[in-house]
């Protein structure tokens, strides 16, 4: 495909998930609705266009993006009181849930919506320039390849786990059963996630694109942020989390730990 083609594919991939145009039900991150009696719902539906959420490259690893700004704190509150409402934590001993398949209509909007992000979002200023041989290839969709993004569905299993302070989880690399193109929304607290290589790229080696393979990698999640991990980031690195203390240090500054809920998002890979 040139570049046309996937500009034509991506058109028509926007027009089929959100309708003509955005003041469809169904446009830009209209799959997460405002709590009742918000000040947003009290206002004429999609009145305000939201701005596009923006979208960082973790540089030291191919296929990791970040995008901090994906939930308003409303749409956060909201995508919360519908985790909540499942009721799969009601139980102190509870803290995970898995669903395979069909998932919750929220967790379909959440899904719609990530799409939506990855295909209208905005690259961080000045990525084109410093970037733009790495990505000479996928020029038009650097964030999830366009293969991955026109999937259908394009997530069929669904991960909630929730932490609570000091709770993290160990270094791995997800399942592979999963196939390539993880998200992982977060909420309530903020924390670190390490990215450490897997064993085959060890220290002193180079790597197959001839970096020195970095020792830790980490990337802040804030509330409300979203992480697309696809190629060598989904397959060559583990990531973990440790909110043990002492590990959640950023900018020198320890973060204050709270309760932690992740929303991770996979396809199950096409049985051979
Ligand atoms: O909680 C997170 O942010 C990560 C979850 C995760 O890595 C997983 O479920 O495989
Ligand atoms: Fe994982």
């Amino acid at each position: 495909m040139d570049d046309d083609d996937d500009a034509d594919a991506a058109a028509t991939l926007v027009k089929q998930a959100f309708g003509e145009s955005s003041d469809e039900e169904g446009g830009q991150l209209g799959g997460l609705e405002a709590p009742e009696g918000s000040e947003r719902e009290r206002l004429p539906h999609r009145s305000t266009p939201r701005r596009s959420p923006t979208w960082a490259p973790i540089e030291e690893i191919d296929g990791l993006w970040l995008c901090g700004d994906f939930l308003s704190p409303e749409q956060q509150h909201s995508l919360l009181s519908a985790v909540e409402e499942e009721g799969w934590f009601i139980e102190a001993s509870h803290n995970q849930a898995m669903r395979f398949g069909s998932l919750p209509a929220w967790a379909t909007g959440l899904s719609n919506s990530i799409r939506e992000a990855v295909l209208l979002g905005d690259l961080v200023p000045g990525f084109e320039l410093s970037n733009a041989d790495a990505y000479e290839d996928s020029s038009l969709f650097p964030i999830l390849p366009f293969e991955l993004l026109g999937r259908e569905p394009l997530f069929d299993q669904l991960i909630v786990n929730l932490y609570q302070p000091g709770e993290g989880i160990c270094a791995h690399v997800d399942l592979m059963r999963f196939g390539d193109g993880i998200a992982i929304v977060s909420l309530e607290s903020p924390c670190i996630m390490h990215f450490t290589q897997v064993e085959d790229m060890r220290i002193g080696s180079k790597g197959e694109n001839g970096r020195q393979p970095m020792s830790k990698v980490p990337v802040y999640l804030a509330p409300g942020s979203l992480v697309i991990m696809s190629g060598d980031a989904r397959y060559r690195w583990k990531h973990e989390i440790n909110r043990k203390p002492g590990f959640q240090v950023w900018q020198g500054q320890e973060l204050d730990q709270k309760r932690r809920i992740s929303i991770t998002l996979r396809k199950l890979s096409i049985a051979e």
